[in-house]
């Protein structure tokens, strides 16, 4: 059997004004969703500075004292916006908090916004870190520019899904049309290489919650995806300007299950720093997902009930940060009926 690996499918077919290029770009990207939802794109609209600009900045964030991030801690709002410490999270049953931090940046949404005072998921200002001195002008900017130039490829990247399920190639506009989505530095310190901690993950294994995500990746690896045909890991290599491409949960569920939301994981025993940048494209939170017409038949009804973005997303946010305070509220018990039985 052939090494397994995630396809690299060149986007520039899209923008060619070549009707034959472009199909075979939907062609690709449908077979890749059939298969297990996951496909990488060179040849996209975003431009390497930019990519490079926003990892340097992450780098520079991460790189500062614990006490500078945590002024802009992400508990600070509850709108999703700031820092998040390591082991804050746990996305996989049985494993320990994540060995991650990160730094989440979305939409620049002020207190007036209509978002904001409907409090729509993940809508507000953002926190900007003051710790970064000199540098916060060049790192709000060059973050914010690379924000707005990810969606716009997730618009193009939405019209292709489209095609590829023989629909118009507007018909997610309008999910698209004020979408939330969210933008997560991510840092991995190197975990033991032969640790026998079996238990510890970058981040367990998990689905994303949204429609899609773009995925950009620094040089270090650490990205696995399941393989369920193979029963196997799937090592994702860093590629150069290349956005490893997922499909979430809603986009599964609006598609009655035809196209994938595919399990993955980071574990970093690459024993160098690991950055990562995903942006999760949530949508429109007041658009009501319904079985899209093209995924359902008499044979094959459609299998979930319509919901709001809002409503979907927010569950599964929800759920995963709730394991993560369960385990510590459980450490914190056991610690404290040891010093009570001390
Ligand atoms: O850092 C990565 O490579 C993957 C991150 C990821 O899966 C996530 O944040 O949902
Ligand atoms: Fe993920």
């Amino acid at each position: 059997m052939s090494k397994l690996e995630i396809p690299i499918i060149d986007f520039s077919g899209f923008y060619s004004g070549d009707p034959a290029l472009k199909q075979k770009v939907v062609d690709q990207v449908r077979a890749s969703c059939l298969y297990n939802g996951f496909f990488q794109i060179v040849g996209h609209s975003v431009p390497l500075t930019q990519q490079k600009a926003v990892m340097q900045g992450a780098k520079k964030f991460f790189s500062m004292p614990l006490e500078e991030k945590k002024k802009v801690a992400k508990e600070n709002n509850t709108w999703n916006r700031g820092y998040e410490m390591l082991r804050s999270q746990i996305l996989e049953e049985g494993t320990k908090p994540e060995l991650k931090e990160g730094f989440y940046i979305g939409a620049e949404i002020p207190e007036t916004h209509p978002y904001f005072i409907n409090k729509k998921l993940n809508s507000g200002p953002n926190q900007w870190p003051e710790g970064l001195g000199s540098d916060l002008p060049s790192f709000r900017g060059d973050s914010m520019e690379y924000y707005s130039s990810t969606l716009n490829l997730a618009s193009d990247l939405m019209k292709v899904l489209a095609l590829s399920l023989d629909l118009e190639e507007t018909y997610f506009s309008k999910f698209m049309d004020g979408a939330v989505a969210t933008m997560r530095l991510l840092h991995y310190p190197s975990q033991p290489k032969d640790g026998d901690d079996k238990l510890t993950r970058g981040i367990g294994a998990h689905t994303d919650f949204g429609a899609i995500t773009m995925l950009l990746q620094d040089t270090v690896d650490g990205l696995q995806v399941w393989d369920k045909q193979n029963e196997t890991w799937i090592d994702v290599a860093p590629t150069e300007g290349a956005y490893v491409v997922n499909l979430g949960n809603l986009m599964a569920k609006w598609t009655n299950e035809k196209y994938k939301s595919n399990i993955h994981r980071v574990i970093n025993k690459s024993g160098k720093e690991r950055y990562s940048i995903p942006v999760f494209v949530s949508g429109n939170p007041d658009y009501l997902v319904e079985c899209i017409p093209t995924c359902q038949s008499a044979e094959n009804p459609a299998k979930f009930g319509a919901v709001t973005v809002e409503d979907a997303v927010s569950a599964a946010y929800a759920e995963s940060y709730g394991r993560a305070q369960l385990y510590k509220q459980g450490l914190e018990k056991m610690a404290s009926q040891a010093t009570a039985t001390a």
